[in-house]
């Protein structure tokens, strides 16, 4: 069993936050006792830490919060635990703040996003769809013709044909695997079903992210122009060609959790995709699917081997878990009768027939590092990952850990410097995208904030505010300004020339065309961004990459977070960081507790 990732409070005594959160709910609750207390203390926690739950098995006489100035507190054993909490009236049905459920304490808020989220789901998933066999099969046949050689089956149809039979499906892989290829072949299919009963669907593209809208949308255009000979105008013209964020989607009251579009005003879509779904957390999933009418269908992509939301939740890993790998016999009928011959699951992991995984990676051939280093660290392979690190591969380097200062150096002038020196934004832009410095942490000597700032020092020596070509990434959402958390932009000379005068500097953001300018002293929250966090750099790529690993084994090391990283490069990785501490990160998993997938999809152990 892999260790449970408690990234930043491991050691320090409950915030008094909880206390009082439990102090309160204990009173209203009416049990004062102290293991509750804890209890609700603990799921304080536990939310923090990702889970949307307090999973007893896990917590059940583990001390927690033990340090030199704090006893720390132990919690009851498991039947013992079960016994006083079935005592309380907290069940789903009660009207309490708190839910206990099937081994699982949660807030209730957090009980109904994962109730909500898996009831829109089961209502899809309860209308299967009625594949118009003869001329289904024929399209599939057309738009997925398949390649000389190819090995049977081709995933990318199976996953196609198969989202056909219900209003719900995901379609995971990992990068380059064809998601976007795919989905954009059965929009087409889907359109031209629907065409052909009279009605063009509405359809939407989104994404948690610009950067991964913006993604998604290109990828989408590329896909889609590939298509042009193969479908009708009326069809083509209904694949839409531009993606928005979820947000955006939603559409965001200022200063507020809630969203214009809900329950009560819900979007006007018939089809949906949601790219990067890893980094989607459970209460926007929730929040989503109030917004959708039922009879929206929806169509999930993304890498579930990928880090989990920075909220709480895991819903995609929850969704597409890596064992199931077959149909139901029941579904293999359904696709058999579409063309597709496969092999039904026989040992009970099938019946996620809304799921479909794609297994090929068209950008990481077999004998790519990056893609074998990639797999090797999902899978906790440590030998595996290091035989890959230390072998000849031309697109990946491994350099031990040690000073960085020249490698610094040498990146900032072989990468950082030309940014400042490119003739226009555009080209500094594309300078800017070819490569980027990636780390786990912010903090510590080789922490984004550390390295930002020795880079910031040696082309700025002047230390201006603003310089030329220095990067900047948003670290707020501003609304009012169309910029969010994340965002990118370059500062550049304005383009208008002024007699006698240098141009001022602004900041520049790219848009669908070209690049929109902003004056930097109206800028929201911001920082240079020459390294930055694993984490932000979810639903982004570059053609080259350098992994910077703390000095030190640290708890935020995981093997999620390292393969991330890994494929966030497009054909050249360095890593940089010694052997223990590489070890150390594969060998710890991320686990995120949740009752989603058991309420979709039951869960064995629980019957044992
Ligand atoms: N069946 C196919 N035939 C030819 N090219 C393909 C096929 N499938 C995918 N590709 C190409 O492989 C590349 C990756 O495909 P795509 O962008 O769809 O993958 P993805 O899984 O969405 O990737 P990402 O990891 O970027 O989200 C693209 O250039 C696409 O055109």
């Amino acid at each position: 069993m892999s260790a449970v990732l408690n990234p930043v409070r491991e050691g320090e005594a409950p915030e008094a936050i909880d206390q009082a959160l439990a102090d309160a709910l204990c009173e209203w609750i009416g049990c004062r006792e102290d293991w509750f207390r804890h209890t609700l203390m603990a799921v304080s926690e536990a939310l923090q830490e990702g889970h949307t739950c307090l999973h007893l098995p896990y917590w059940a006489g583990q001390t927690r919060w033990q340090s030199d100035t704090f006893p720390g507190i132990r919690f009851p054993e498991l039947a013992e635990w079960r016994q006083g909490l079935s005592a309380l009236a907290i069940s789903p049905d009660d009207d309490a703040p708190v839910v206990f459920e099937r081994d699982r304490f949660y807030l209730r808020r957090y009980w109904r996003f994962e109730t909500e989220v898996a009831a829109s789901i089961r209502e899809r998933l309860a209308v299967t769809g009625s594949a118009d066999t003869p001329s289904a099969r024929a399209t599939l046949e057309r738009l997925f013709p398949g390649e000389a050689g190819q090995a049977a089956p081709d995933w990318q149809k199976v996953a196609a044909a198969n989202a056909l039979f219900q209003r719900f499906s995901v379609i995971a892989g990992g990068p380059g695997t064809g998601k976007t290829h795919t989905v954009t072949r059965l929009l087409a299919l889907l359109i031209e079903m629907s065409a052909s009963g009279g009605e063009m669907p509405r359809v939407h593209l989104a994404a948690p992210t610009g950067k991964a809208a913006q993604r998604l949308a290109e990828s989408v255009v590329k896909a889609r122009s590939g298509l042009a000979s193969d479908l009708e105008p009326r069809v083509m013209e209904a694949i839409p060609q531009e993606a928005t964020t979820l947000h955006r989607l939603l559409g965001v009251i200022p200063n507020s959790h809630r969203f214009r579009h809900n329950d009560d005003n819900p979007l006007n879509v018939d089809i949906l995709v949601v790219d990067e779904i890893s980094m989607v957390d459970l209460p926007l999933m929730a929040r989503l699917f109030r917004a959708l009418p039922p009879e929206c269908r929806v169509i999930l992509l993304g890498d579930a081997d990928q880090l989990p939301s920075v909220a709480a939740g895991s819903v995609l890993a929850d969704l597409a878990p890596r064992d199931v790998k077959a149909y139901s016999p029941e579904r293999c009928q359904q696709l058999a009768a579409l063309g597709i011959e496969l092999d039904a699951a026989d040992d009970g992991s099938g019946g996620v027939d809304y799921l479909s995984f794609l297994r090929e990676s068209r950008r990481f051939g077999g004998s790519s590092g990056i893609g074998q280093l990639a797999a090797a660290a999902i899978s906790g392979h440590e030998e595996g990952t290091l035989n890959v690190l230390r072998g000849a591969h031309e697109d990946v380097v491994w350099q031990g850990g040690g000073e960085l200062s020249e490698q610094l150096a040498a990146w900032t002038e072989q990468n950082y410097r030309p940014i400042t020196e490119a003739t226009d934004l555009k080209e500094a832009f594309a300078r800017l995208q070819a490569f980027r410095i990636l780390c786990p942490a912010r903090v510590g000597p080789n922490g984004v904030q550390s390295i930002n700032e020795r880079i910031t020092a040696a082309l700025n020596p002047e230390r201006q505010r603003f310089f030329r070509g220095q990067p900047i990434m948003i670290t707020r959402n501003h609304y009012g300004l169309g910029l969010y958390n994340g965002d990118i932009g370059l500062i550049w000379p304005d383009k208008a020339e002024r007699e006698g005068e240098a141009p001022p500097l602004l900041a520049w953001f790219p848009a669908e065309e070209g690049f929109i300018p902003m004056a930097p002293g109206r800028l929201p929250d911001h920082e240079t961004v020459y390294a930055m966090t694993i984490h932000k750099t979810q639903g982004s790529e570059f053609d080259s990459v350098a992994l910077v690993l703390p000095e030190r084994p640290s708890a935020i090391l995981s093997r999620e977070l390292i393969y991330t990283g890994i494929t966030r490069a497009r054909s050249r990785l360095m890593v940089i960081g010694g052997e223990a501490v590489w070890r150390a990160g594969i060998s710890q998993a991320v686990e995120r507790h949740s009752g989603l997938g058991v309420r979709l999809r039951g869960d064995p152990s629980e019957h044992r």
